[in-house]
């Protein structure tokens, strides 16, 4: 009876090995949006729009608005259907990942690479011809931090992974700018700064919440190489570098007071939640603070958004 089982076990192996699985076709259009992370490229767009509304005094030509959006959105998309493709056996291998198109078989993977390779080169090339060769090729190499540089290499070699690889996620601020402005200068980079140095609070505090799962499938984040103790101390440390790079935009007198009141609140929230990580008494803390990562880019963005046309209305 037990061998009878074992057989059966061993011809649903077979059915489901990846040369089978690779003919699958119990995939729906919805999954092609799923490749995209489309909250994460959503959040993205914001930062970019963000970019390339402080690139200028005036409003940006909505040429370069809609062109340089729809190029940086299909880059990025690309390039996470990219991570998809990479990591389809890694995401098989967490509970949180594993129900994703690729991880779960229901996508054969040729069909995913080419739908990534297309909205990588349909992102490229309409930067490259309706934007600006500045933009498309620093959206190339965005892309191939985070798709290749990132996924393929530092992910599972270093728990520094995610400092390093954030920099590819951080970039679209400065893509906005360049799409509008057509050159790079030290306000766009500030912007750089600000996501750069939000990404470990953001993404450790999910990976603390997430260790048993990383340290089962491998990979080396911080809380699974270091420990949680330590990972919670860097949550709450590069919350105040964050604190402190998000107070730069007013001291260098490129957004007013509104953004440093606007900014103050926010920043005393997420420490609150990097506090309630670091102390590590609250088991809940770590997710709760993820979220409210979010809403905190969303909301420095927004304040950034409001006071350059705030102070730009009351300039006249
Ligand atoms: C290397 C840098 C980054 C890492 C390692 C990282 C990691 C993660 C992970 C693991 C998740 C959970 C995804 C899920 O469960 O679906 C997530 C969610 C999210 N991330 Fe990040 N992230 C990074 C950068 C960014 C950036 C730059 C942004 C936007 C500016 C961003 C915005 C978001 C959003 C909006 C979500 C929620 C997605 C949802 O609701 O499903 N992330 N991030
Ligand atoms: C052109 C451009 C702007 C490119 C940026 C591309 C992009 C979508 C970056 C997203 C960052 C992110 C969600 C990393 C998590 O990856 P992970 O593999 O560690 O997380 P996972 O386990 O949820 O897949």
């Amino acid at each position: 009876m037990a061998n009878a089982a074992i057989k059966r076990q061993g011809i649903r192996d077979i059915v489901k090995s990846p040369l089978v699985a690779a003919t699958q076709t119990n995939w729906s259009w919805r999954d092609l949006i799923t490749l995209c992370k489309p909250r994460v490229v959503v959040v993205m767009l914001v930062c970019a729009l963000v970019g390339m509304a402080l690139a200028t005094p005036t409003l940006p030509s909505p040429h370069a608005v809609v062109f340089g959006l729809v190029g940086i959105g299909l880059s990025a998309g690309g390039a996470a259907a990219f991570n998809h493709v990479v990591d389809r056996r890694l995401d098989a291998m967490m509970l949180r990942t594993s129900r994703r198109p690729l991880a779960s078989q229901r996508m054969p993977t040729p069909v995913a690479l080419a739908w990534a390779a297309l909205l990588s080169v349909a992102g490229i090339g309409l930067l490259l011809w309706q934007v600006n060769a500045l933009t498309a090729w620093l959206t190339l190499g965005s892309l191939l931090g985070y798709a290749l540089i990132y996924t393929a290499f530092l992910k599972r070699a270093t728990p520094q992974n995610i400092v390093i690889g954030g920099l590819a996620g951080a970039a679209p601020p400065l893509l906005g700018w360049t799409a509008v402005s057509g050159q790079l200068g030290p306000e766009p980079l500030l912007l750089v700064l600000i996501v750069f140095a939000w990404t470990p609070p953001h993404f450790w505090a999910l990976a603390i919440h997430k260790r048993d799962e990383y340290a089962r499938a491998g990979v080396p984040m911080l809380p699974v190489t270091h420990g949680e103790a330590f990972t919670r101390l860097q949550v709450w440390l590069y919350g105040w570098l964050t604190v402190a790079v998000t107070l730069l935009p007013f001291v260098i007198g490129m957004s007013g007071a509104l953004y440093l009141l606007g900014v103050m609140a926010l920043n005393a929230r997420f420490m609150v939640w990097n506090w309630r990580v670091w102390r590590g008494e609250d088991p809940r803390a770590p997710l709760a603070a993820f979220w409210f990562s979010i809403r905190y880019i969303l909301g420095v963005f927004g304040v950034l958004l409001l006071d350059h046309y705030a102070t730009g209305w009351a300039w006249g």
